[in-house]
């Protein structure tokens, strides 16, 4: 496949006219006289749109796309308690088939080629991704209430350890639903077969104040206690840390997942991304679930992570456009050990986005990732992973279906 005469973004500025040859499943070249070894494969013009190596989700619960506004304007617990849990004990395979699906539309809309997800029934929410053709990290979620989770964690790994789109990981939910032997289970598996740790952390004001009432340290803290905290974790949320936790989380290498407009919209609070920055933790972005975002969009997470923090410290000159775009992209395939880029040999995951919009006018040659970050609403028409196009021209095949069937199943649920 050749994508011809298409814009890409190099050193943070606009190149023009660069081709882009992918061969199965992997890039095999970029720049200006780039043509199709084989010479008999699909030509998409590129010209007037801009290719983006994709973006990664890099926290989130894709099948819960199926309950969104189903429950705003609440706090987290009362949230989870009150409305999600409930609906959550009538969940079947079935539901979480059509909100993957769903989910994974949005995300294919917006450019967004790899995932990463803990919840339940992760068999069927691999099988809905794979037909969908994107890429995910997945992990079943372990909680102590549920002792038949924790036994499925290492048959899941095996199941899905050699498969070319599914990456396997471990998921406990978070210290307060996790016993030290939970997360000392988990720990060993996933050092056991090389796979990633998916916990939410340090999410909420109450969760860290009553965990350090009881145990009289921060779930940071007991977390390093335990030899927990490696790069192979990727930690959602942390908002609420102190100088020690932020110190502890950049020394050991963990990976933060930051959800803004989640963590706002609960209500939970504004991390302390420019301490964790300081300290040189790697930040990611992650959308949360639907069902407290209520979008997957990772462009309205980058501008809202970047303005939410100037404001809370009064410094416009914070987390630049080129620093939030790099959490979307570079730091997260660090993170998720993903070999991305628009570059020879890299995997072919990627997106192409009309430039002839006007959000994206006007434009010159390093003005286009403050564009990306602080004014693009959409526009992302061709998106690509390992290869294979999932949208084409802004056509989805079978969209209408999942649509369709999406809407059958959120009320086929409520009405259980
Ligand atoms: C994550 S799957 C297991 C469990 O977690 C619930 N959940 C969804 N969002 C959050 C969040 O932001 N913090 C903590 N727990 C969350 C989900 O509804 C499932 O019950
Ligand atoms: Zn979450």
């Amino acid at each position: 496949m050749l994508i011809r005469n298409a814009s890409i973004v190099a050193g943070g500025r606009l190149l023009r006219d660069q081709n882009i040859a992918i061969d199965g499943p992997r890039i095999s070249g970029v720049g200006p006289g780039i043509a199709d070894e084989s010479g008999d494969g699909e030509v998409i013009e590129g010209r007037g749109k801009l290719a983006i190596s994709g973006l990664v989700n890099a926290h989130t619960h894709l099948a819960m796309t199926l309950f969104r506004g189903y429950a705003d304007d609440m706090e987290l617990m009362p949230w989870l308690s009150e409305k999600i849990w409930p609906l959550e004990a009538k969940l079947t395979a079935e539901d979480i088939r059509w909100g993957v699906k769903l989910g994974c539309l949005e995300m294919i809309r917006s450019g967004i080629t790899c995932y990463n997800d803990m919840y339940y029934f992760m068999d069927e929410a691999a099988r809905a991704t794979k037909e969908m053709g994107l890429r995910a990290v997945l992990s079943g979620v372990l909680f102590d209430m549920r002792p038949d989770l924790i036994e499925d964690a290492e048959p899941f790994i095996r199941r899905w350890k050699n498969d070319d789109l599914i990456v396997p990981a471990v998921g406990p939910h978070a210290v307060y639903t996790c016993s030290e032997e939970t997360l000392s289970r988990a720990l060993d598996l996933a050092e056991k077969h090389d796979v990633m740790i998916h916990i939410h952390l340090s999410e909420t004001r109450s969760e860290v104040e009553s965990f350090a009432k009881n145990r009289g340290k921060s779930p940071v803290e007991y977390l390093d206690s335990l030899g927990f905290l490696s790069d192979r974790v990727v930690a959602a949320h942390c908002v609420w840390l102190s100088p020690q936790d932020v110190s502890i989380i950049a020394d050991r290498g963990v990976n933060v997942a930051h959800c803004s407009i989640s963590n706002h919209k609960l209500a939970s609070g504004i991390a302390p991304l420019d301490r964790l920055a300081r300290a040189g933790a790697r930040i990611c972005l992650g959308t949360d679930g639907a069902s407290s975002n209520n979008s997957l969009n990772l462009f309205q997470e980058m501008k809202t992570t970047a303005i939410a923090q100037k404001c809370a410290h009064s410094r416009p000159d914070l987390f630049a456009a080129g620093e939030v775009w790099r959490m979307a992209t570079e730091n997260a395939y660090t993170a998720f050990r993903l070999d991305m880029g628009l570059r020879a040999g890299a995997i072919a995951d990627l997106s192409l986005i009309d430039l002839k919009k006007p959000w994206f006018c006007p434009l010159a040659d390093d003005n286009i990732v403050s564009h990306l970050v602080y004014s693009a609403q959409g526009g992302v028409e061709t998106t690509i992973v390992g290869g294979r196009v999932l949208m084409r021209g802004g056509v989805i095949p079978g969209e209408e279906e999942i649509l369709e069937r999406a809407q059958e199943q959120f009320n086929d649920l409520l009405a259980r």
